[in-house]
């Protein structure tokens, strides 16, 4: 579980970015949301969990241990949560996709072998191979996700963090993240994912933290928060379309699309 106690943050010691947050992450579900408007904080909620920040006051704890900023502190830390950022590009560092996923681990010094076995398994698991040799400069920006996911999968971390994962991607590429973080999930991967995207957000997550000015809003399932219309209204959130639905015609509050699409909708 990752748990922020009494969490304060600021980037310049005058403005307050995250005030008193006291959330614990996993016990809820295996996939968390966090929402909120833009400048909410969602982001430096990751970078104070992935230590790239350092709480003002307060802190993290990572199954009931305190984060060390060691540099041992910190290699414990990445093996057990990594994080994708918003933009790939910040993430790749190397000119082909091999050489780039495979980094960390010859850093932790692996042998050649145990490398090779850990790209065959992520490549796998991302449905990726492919593309293993590439240029990373001639894929497209949902391959480059990919790219950015495996180097940070390769340390199978229990939990991913994901900064608005669908950013530019297309149609075709949201439906492709969907299906690769359900996939993943069935595989017991946990994730916290930041996203403005309420219809994929809608679909994937089991609960939701929403955020405002730094503080706690609101919590609960997507039956609980995007039926609350005060929370949706304060925390700006657009109304899933499945949560339209429901409003409009009165048809049951459905989890997500395919149980919609399979459902004989009746309407009142
Ligand atoms: N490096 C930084 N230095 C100073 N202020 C920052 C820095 N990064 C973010 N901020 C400020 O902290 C606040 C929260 O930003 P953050 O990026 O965490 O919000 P967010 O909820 O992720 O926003 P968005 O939805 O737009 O991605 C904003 O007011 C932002 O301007």
């Amino acid at each position: 579980m990752i748990s922020l106690k009494n969490l304060d943050f600021s980037y310049d010691n005058k403005n307050k970015i995250l005030d008193n947050l006291n959330i614990d992450f996993g016990e809820q579900g295996q996939i968390i949301g966090i929402v909120g408007p833009n400048g909410s904080g969602k982001s430096t909620i990751f970078k104070n969990i992935v230590a790239l920040e350092k709480p003002t006051s307060g802190f993290v704890q990572v199954d009931g241990v305190p984060i060390k900023y060691s540099k041992k502190g910190l290699f414990n830390l990445r093996s057990q949560i990594g994080m994708v950022f918003q933009n790939a590009d910040h993430q790749i560092f190397f000119s082909n996709v091999s050489e780039d996923v495979s980094f960390v681990l010859k850093n932790l010094k692996y042998s050649k072998k145990q490398i090779g076995e850990r790209l065959d398994w992520v490549f796998k698991e991302l449905d990726m191979e492919d593309i293993r040799d590439r240029p990373v400069q001639y894929l497209s920006g949902g391959q480059k996700r990919r790219v950015a996911i495996a180097g940070v999968m390769v340390m199978k971390p229990k939990w991913l963090l994901l900064d608005e994962p669908t950013t530019g991607l297309d149609f075709d590429g949201i439906k492709r993240m969907k299906n690769l973080i359900k996939q993943l999930m069935k595989n017991g991967q946990r994730f916290i994912i930041s996203s403005h995207d309420m219809n994929f957000m809608y679909d994937i997550c089991d609960y939701f933290y929403v955020i405002k000015g730094g503080s706690l809003l609101g919590k609960g399932t997507k039956q609980v928060v995007f039926e609350n219309q005060e929370i949706m209204t304060q925390a700006q959130l657009e109304i899933p379309f499945i949560v339209k639905l429901h409003r409009k015609f009165g048809t049951e509050l459905f989890e997500n699309e395919e149980e919609l699409f399979n459902s004989q909708i009746k309407l009142r």
